[in-house]
């Protein structure tokens, strides 16, 4: 049998990049600079890691950037006062909070403090709302805007399709799954979503045309969870100790990638599929909320 194809997220996630950097040019045209702010809390290698993988997209694409490093005993009060600088500065469009956050530090109370017109995330509850609600004047998140738009230029439908969604957390698996369930265009799928409390997961798994795995439990999809001809979405990541490589570990997906790309129809690499795709869209909700605040002065 055939290999499966590869659900290129590098490659996608330039030719977003550039179509971005011309949204940007043509902002630029009209006086306004896109600009984004990341802030970041305490600590954490990965978080360190994606916020200069932000950053450095951010620049690439002419989309002014600035980072916000906070102590790790920063007060919840001290974030939020942040935030409300920043939902008041007009020259900036984009508020990102990395997580995962400090455990005294409540992710609801400050996603509830950003500005809704500046969440590019769309972690606030009026975004997850409106996205819901299949409004399109709202942010929608990245991971799941991004898994979407990676199965839109390969032309991969979805219509009819069953689509089984392993993960339900309110940044991945349940935007994900309201998203699938629009009717439009790469949505108008059947969805199931698993979770850890879930019954028979193996088998809800082998009824899947496309399968979304978004655990963070290094290759729990094995071959035999796996359809042949499935398209199959891995977006975990997971560090496991590699002692041949000079950092010591590597990234692990959720999923068996060498064993199910022998009976997959198309795969995600991952490094290189789902996560590149996420910084895209990230960049992508940037732009719209700059060209947004046109119609509004904040
Ligand atoms: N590439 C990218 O752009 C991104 C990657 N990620 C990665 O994706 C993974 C998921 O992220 P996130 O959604 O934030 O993670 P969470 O830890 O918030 O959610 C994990 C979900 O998986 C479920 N789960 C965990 N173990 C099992 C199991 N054994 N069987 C069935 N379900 C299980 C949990 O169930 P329950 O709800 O019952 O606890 C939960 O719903 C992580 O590895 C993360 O690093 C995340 C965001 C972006
Ligand atoms: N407020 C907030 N928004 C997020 O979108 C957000 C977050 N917090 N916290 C963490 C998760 C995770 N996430 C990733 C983004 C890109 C890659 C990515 O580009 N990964 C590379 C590999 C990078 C590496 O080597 O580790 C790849 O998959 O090819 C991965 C993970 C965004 N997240
Ligand atoms: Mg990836």
């Amino acid at each position: 049998m055939e290999e499966a194809q590869l659900l290129d997220g590098r490659l996608v996630a330039e030719e977003i990049h550039k179509e971005t950097r011309e949204a940007v040019q043509r902002l630029r045209r009209k006086g306004i600079l896109p600009c984004v702010v990341f802030i970041r809390v305490g600590n954490h290698p990965p978080s360190e890691l994606y916020v200069r993988m932000k950053q450095k997209k951010a620049q690439e694409v002419g989309i002014q950037s600035e980072v916000i490093a906070l102590p790790e005993d920063v007060t919840q009060q001290e974030v939020l006062e942040s935030l409300d600088r920043l939902n008041q500065d007009p020259s900036i469009h984009g508020i990102l909070v990395q997580l995962p956050l400090p455990k005294h530090l409540s992710e609801k109370k400050i996603a509830l403090a950003i500005d809704p017109r500046k969440d590019i995330d769309g972690f606030h509850p009026l975004n997850l709302g409106k996205m819901l609600l299949g409004e399109k004047d709202c942010f929608y998140p990245c991971t799941p805007l991004g898994i979407q738009e990676l199965l839109k230029r390969y032309q991969i439908e979805t219509e009819g399709k069953e689509v089984v969604i392993l993960g339900r957390s309110n940044i991945v698996g349940k935007p994900l799954a309201a998203l699938f369930l629009q009717k439009s265009k790469y949505a108008n799928a059947t969805v199931t979503v698993v979770h850890s409390l879930s019954q028979n997961i193996k088998e809800h798994c082998q009824k899947a045309d496309i399968l979304v795995a978004a655990l963070g439990k290094a290759h729990f999809v094995t071959k035999d969870f796996v359809k042949p001809k499935a398209v199959v979405v891995d977006v975990g990541v997971s560090r496991i100790a590699d002692p041949s490589s000079p950092q010591g570990f590597k990234i692990a997906g959720d999923v068996d990638f060498a064993e199910i790309k022998k009976i997959a129809s198309w795969i995600t690499p991952n490094p290189g599929g789902v996560g590149p795709m996420t910084i895209a869209m990230l960049l992508a909700n940037t732009v719209k909320a700059a060209e947004l605040s046109l119609g509004h002065p904040f």
